[in-house]
């Protein structure tokens, strides 16, 4: 898909699927075209070139969309005066959705206590939930979260990650975004990560974790682990004082290597966290840079 606003491309160009059954983290930095991709896959805007599908179907073409796809974008897209429950029972009487459910979600988000409540008067967390329970009304099979944690607390943080990993277990298809890789370590199963509006990587996380670390090793006998490592699939860069700069293989499959080849190691130290293989990933597509005075 490619999207335009006036002569600036917010997408790109951009191809990816999503598959059921996990938690797929669309991640990359501000501005890069995540809220863009999802609005468009909500049929919310429309695309220069290109098409998005869900189930095989342009969302338009969806005969009962909420049923469908369910989708969490702003929070903040609430009435101020109406209750909780009314807010809900609006739109599942809009969808067809039968009005029973509507306390059924209001179970599942926690907000049954405050349900008689004006959404107005919503904390940021409680709002969230509240976006979550539109998303999950019609029991869709495909969920889609915009930054959901976005200004929570870690107990809502953690509520919501939980949310998302049990949606993927019981098979539903669950695309979330956002800019911090941290947090999608902690809840992805699959990246798709873009950087000004195009595909930088789509990539499981285990993988990812492990073509973005490097591990310093030093050995007594480095002529004799390079070409094993090398054969196991690693790349390897002299480091400094004559260390070892190894990329593609986990501390313990360089241990196991050095083991077989009875070569002693004298260091073995993971380099880069995930957060830095991501800007690693994405420096070059950050469109708004903080320069340094
Ligand atoms: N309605 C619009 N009119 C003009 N430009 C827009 C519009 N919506 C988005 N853009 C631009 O398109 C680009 C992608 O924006 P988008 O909101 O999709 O990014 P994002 O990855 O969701 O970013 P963020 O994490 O900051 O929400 C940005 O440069 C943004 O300024």
């Amino acid at each position: 898909m490619t999207k335009r606003y006036g002569n600036k491309t917010a997408v790109d160009g951009l191809t990816f699927s999503v598959h059921p059954g996990r938690v797929t983290g669309f991640l990359g930095p501000n501005g890069a075209g995540k809220s863009t991709t999802m609005r468009a896959i909500l049929g919310l805007d429309r695309l220069d070139a290109g098409s998005v599908t869900v189930n095989g179907r342009a969302y338009a073409g969806l005969p009962r969309p909420m049923r469908e796809v369910g989708a969490l974008l702003d929070a903040r897209a609430v009435h101020p005066r109406r209750t909780a429950r009314n807010h809900l029972l609006c739109i599942a009487q809009t969808n067809a959705i039968p009005a029973r459910r509507v306390d059924e979600v209001l179970r599942l988000v926690g907000l049954e206590s405050v349900a008689g409540k004006r959404a107005g008067g919503f904390s940021l967390g409680m709002g969230q939930r509240l976006g979550i329970a539109v998303a999950l009304l019609g029991d869709p099979k495909v969920l889609l979260f915009d930054e959901p944690v976005n200004g929570l607390d870690p107990e809502g943080i953690k509520w919501i990650r939980e949310l998302m990993r049990g949606l993927a277990a019981e098979g539903r298809t669950v695309l979330v975004s956002s800019h911090l890789m941290s947090e999608m370590a902690q809840t992805a199963d699959h990246l798709v990560v873009i950087g000004r509006g195009k595909l930088i990587a789509d990539i499981g996380i285990t993988e990812f974790v492990r073509q973005g670390s490097n591990v310093l090793v030093r050995a007594e006998e480095h002529e004799l682990l390079v070409p094993l490592l090398t054969e196991a699939g690693a790349t390897v860069h002299p480091g400094a004082d004559g260390a070892l700069i190894v990329t593609g293989l986990e501390p313990r499959e360089i241990g196991r290597a050095a083991l077989a080849a009875g070569v002693v190691l004298t260091e073995l130290t993971p380099q880069r966290s995930l957060e830095q293989a991501y800007m690693d990933l994405t420096r070059d597509s950050i469109e708004f840079q903080a320069s340094v005075a």
